[in-house]
């Protein structure tokens, strides 16, 4: 399902990341650990299409992803990875439920689970409210509802506990588990947050440099 083999990459060739090899099947999740500056949102941009590896190869259902471009790869990423960043990627003046539509929208896939979604993080009382007027915790689960609007076959996710208190962190691991085993999705979680160990027991770590 997702194949990450042979993966190289520098911003500048004295400072080369050590990134292992990825193997997992549909329903496969991951942890990827390390310090901060060991490259895990650079591997994550790389597994999400938003980073070309200067070599090696990532397939995801056999097909190459970077043998796509411009917006032929634009429409891949849309229509089968979902990418939760560190900080939302959310249109704060839209509503909650038109963050969704607009997901729907660029990947010309129809939102027909979005009411679901938003029941099932616990947001849709405020599906018609600004995004820029919510908790960061709820901003969170709607970042997370925004990149699953499409059920994407790999999901992707930076971070997404580290604004968290306890209860929160956890809560949105287990939902994000819940939502990938639900649609056979790969899930990968890239943290340095200690508290994400325990819910994914698949893990690999971050060498960082070469
Ligand atoms: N666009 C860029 N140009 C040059 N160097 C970069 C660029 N992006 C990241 N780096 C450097 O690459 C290294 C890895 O960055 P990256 O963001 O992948 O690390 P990280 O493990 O995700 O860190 P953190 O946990 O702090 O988010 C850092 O030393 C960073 O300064």
């Amino acid at each position: 399902m997702l194949k990450a083999e042979n993966l190289e990459f520098y911003y500048n060739p004295n400072q080369r990341f050590n990134i292992p090899d990825i193997n997992l099947s549909p329903g496969g999740q991951l942890l990827i650990l390390g310090k901060s500056g060991s490259g895990k949102t650079t591997i994550l941009n790389m597994l999400g299409g938003l980073l070309k590896p200067i070599k090696g190869e990532i397939l995801i259902d056999g097909t190459s992803l970077y043998s796509q471009s411009g917006a032929a790869l634009d429409k891949f990423r849309g229509r089968n990875i979902g990418i939760i960043f560190q900080k939302p990627h959310i249109l704060a003046p839209l509503t909650v439920e038109e963050n969704l539509s607009l997901a729907n929208f660029f990947s010309g896939k129809r939102g027909d689970k979005n009411e679901t979604l938003l029941k099932e993080l616990g947001i849709f009382d405020k599906r018609k409210a600004k995004v820029n007027t919510l908790s960061e915790g709820e901003a969170q689960r709607v970042s997370i509802a925004r990149a699953l609007a499409n059920s994407p076959k790999v999901i992707l996710a930076d971070e997404p506990t580290a604004s968290l208190d306890d209860e929160n962190a956890s809560n949105v691991v287990k939902l994000l588990k819940e939502q990938a085993e639900k649609f056979k999705a790969v899930l990968i979680i890239v943290t340095h947050d200690q508290r994400v160990k325990d819910h994914i027991s698949n893990q690999i770590i971050m060498g960082g440099e070469l």
